[in-house]
């Protein structure tokens, strides 16, 4: 357990054995993980490391996956993605699907769950002060929206659900260098309000923008773990197993 971590109680999301498999195709070799309360912790690797399974194989997303998966003291290993999202997991999937037909608000309201005790409360207009760009365009169907705005409204859809963590796949991803900062942004606002977020990243700098720890994956195995300074500053772990 890192330092924080302790510092912080027991973990938020703690992970370990975890094995996933497509087909038979076997994807993560015991994948350990923990999220503190109030941690934003980056899941980092090259493309086909593994970020995306091992995400949604916390969420139950997977058939076939082997380990323990616990979400503030329950485990979870055999929960459905509706139950885990009800019990206060958020997941920002990497293909951002927005309701095409559906309105920004009325996006917003299909993602809408009850407050939580302990968690940030979300409302459409405290939404619309994070990402002012869909405070300007409320009645906007989803499908007439850019890339980086579907992408802000994907996360804010998950943000409607009040949940005590989110994941979030490679949100910097193929959109434009303002969309980025603003995601940045974003991160940053939503770990002052306390929330945790494990952040699925290829890109170093964002991950060190906005993270205080790492993991970083190569092939299903993680073969990093630590603070993002540490990381930042390995130059062996980033030749090795990140592009840069
Ligand atoms: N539905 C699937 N069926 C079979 N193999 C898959 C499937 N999805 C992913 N894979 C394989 O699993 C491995 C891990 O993929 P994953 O998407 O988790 O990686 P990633 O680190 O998220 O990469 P990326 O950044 O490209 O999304 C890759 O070898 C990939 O080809």
């Amino acid at each position: 357990m890192s330092a924080s971590t302790q510092q912080q109680g027991e973990a938020l999301l703690k992970v370990s054995g975890l094995n996933a498999f497509y087909g038979r195709a076997h994807i993560l070799f015991d994948v350990a993980l923990e999220v503190g309360r109030g941690e934003v912790v980056a899941l980092m690797g090259r493309n086909g490391a593994g970020k995306s399974t091992t995400m949604k194989s916390i969420m139950g997303l997977l058939d076939r996956a082997q380990g323990k998966v616990e979400f503030r003291g329950s485990d979870i290993s055999r929960a459905k993605p509706f139950q885990i999202s009800r019990m206060g997991m958020g997941f920002v999937p990497e293909d951002r699907r927005v309701f095409a037909d559906l309105s920004v608000m009325e996006n917003l309201e299909v993602g809408r769950q009850p407050a939580r005790e302990g968690a940030v409360e979300w409302t459409p207009d405290k939404l619309f002060k994070l990402f002012p760009n869909l405070g300007e365009m409320p009645d906007r169907p989803g499908g007439q929206m850019s890339g980086g705005e579907q992408q802000m409204l994907t996360v804010s859809r998950t943000l409607m659900g009040n949940p005590y963590l989110v994941l979030l796949d490679e949100p910097s991803e193929g959109v434009a260098p303002v969309i980025v900062e603003q995601m940045a942004n974003m991160i940053m606002t939503l770990k002052r309000e306390g929330m945790a977020i494990l952040l699925s990243e290829q890109n170093l700098h964002f991950a060190e923008l906005v993270s205080d720890r790492a993991y970083v994956l190569e092939n299903g195995h993680i073969r990093y773990q630590g603070s993002m300074a540490q990381l930042a500053a390995d130059e062996e772990v980033r030749r090795n197993y990140l592009s840069v």
